[in-house]
């Protein structure tokens, strides 16, 4: 469905030198040998951290940019020279930007769509009605746009984008700025579309609930490269976070010393413990309790935003073997 092949974008900016009129060109690389490959019916996670290329990617798999160098195919075709083609067969919705029309009300922007993309008058209707129900439009359809809330116009942009029945949707932070009722109708009307029409999607987001909740393959681009592609639960492992131990002592005491941990943080009788990832927890547990008066421990893993900030950072190891990692 996508195929990327060693693509790199690069962007020539201009930039005023001193206080003259002078202007030294300089070029930004925003993507760098980048390739993935996204089969039929998967729907899988894009991320990345400001800045470090995804809407470049996205806008070159659309055909709104052309690669600097390498192979983009999206449904066979090629983006840049086949856009108008590529339209009709895929979906993109930017959370940030509306394609509806601000002044008509929904149901017109989405009659207009039908003609933009020929979609024939019988399977529109069938496929509004279809729509309308799944994302609950029906009681905005006659508003127009710029009277809609934000989840309300999401859901309207969402039916633009795929009023032609598309095979890829390509959706870029569909869930910003949502409140988390609106935020789960969005998740819960995705994974239908993908679990029940196999519309294969393709979801580029910093909201690690929507990736947690949806995407069983995540890709990571940062400055420019990919630094993972694989499945989100073993990113867990390339990224060896440390675990925390909450430890509840019998009364209040200086802080715990113990080979493999540190102490981070102590209210009264509780210590925060960092347990390294290759730390064994049992036998750490097992010295708590023989040398310390101990009431209670708990042992939390890093949660999905840890792991990712950490990978970010770059502080993981990428060099083990057998990880699906590009580095
Ligand atoms: N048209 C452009 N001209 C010059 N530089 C650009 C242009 N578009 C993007 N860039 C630069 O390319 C890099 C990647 O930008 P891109 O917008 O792809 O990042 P992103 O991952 O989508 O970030 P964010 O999460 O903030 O949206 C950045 O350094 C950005 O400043």
């Amino acid at each position: 469905m996508i195929e990327v092949e060693g693509v790199s974008k690069a962007f020539t900016v201009r930039k005023r030198t001193g206080r003259g009129i002078r202007r030294a060109r300089t070029t930004v690389q925003a993507v760098r040998e980048v390739s993935f490959a996204v089969e039929h019916g998967e729907f899988v996670g894009y991320l990345g951290p400001n800045g470090a290329g995804k809407s470049t990617t996205i806008k070159m798999l659309t055909g709104i940019l052309t690669p600097s160098s390498g192979r983009v195919r999206v449904c066979g075709l090629d983006p840049s020279r086949q856009r108008t083609a590529l339209a009709r067969r895929i979906g993109v919705v930017f959370g940030q930007r509306t394609t509806l029309w601000w002044d008509l009300p929904l149901r017109d922007s989405l009659t207009l769509i039908r003609r933009l993309y020929r979609v024939e008058a019988g399977a529109h209707r069938a496929r509004l009605a279809e729509l309308t129900g799944l994302l609950e439009l029906e009681p905005f359809l006659d508003t127009p746009v710029r009277q809609l809330s934000l989840g309300q116009r999401m859901r309207g942009d969402l039916a633009a984008a795929l009023l032609h029945d598309p095979e890829l949707l390509v959706l870029d932070e569909p869930t910003i700025g949502l409140d988390v009722v609106s935020k789960a109708t969005v998740r819960e009307f995705l994974e239908r579309l993908n679990s029940e029409r196999g519309t294969t999607i393709l979801l580029t987001t910093h909201d690690l609930g929507d990736i947690e909740r949806l995407c069983r393959r995540v890709l990571i681009i940062d400055h420019g490269r990919l630094a993972y592609d694989g499945e989100l639960d073993r990113l867990r492992e390339t990224v060896e976070p440390d675990r925390v131990l909450v430890v509840e002592l019998a009364r209040p005491g200086p802080p715990i010393a113990l080979p493999e941990v540190e102490v981070v943080a102590a209210d009264g009788p509780r210590q925060w413990l960092r347990l390294p990832h290759a730390a064994n927890a049992a036998a750490v547990v097992a010295a708590l309790a023989g040398r310390y008066d101990v009431r209670d421990i708990a042992l939390r893993e890093a949660d999905i935003e840890e792991v990712v900030a950490r990978l970010y950072r770059g502080d993981h190891a990428y060099e083990r073997p057998g990880r699906p990692v590009v580095p």
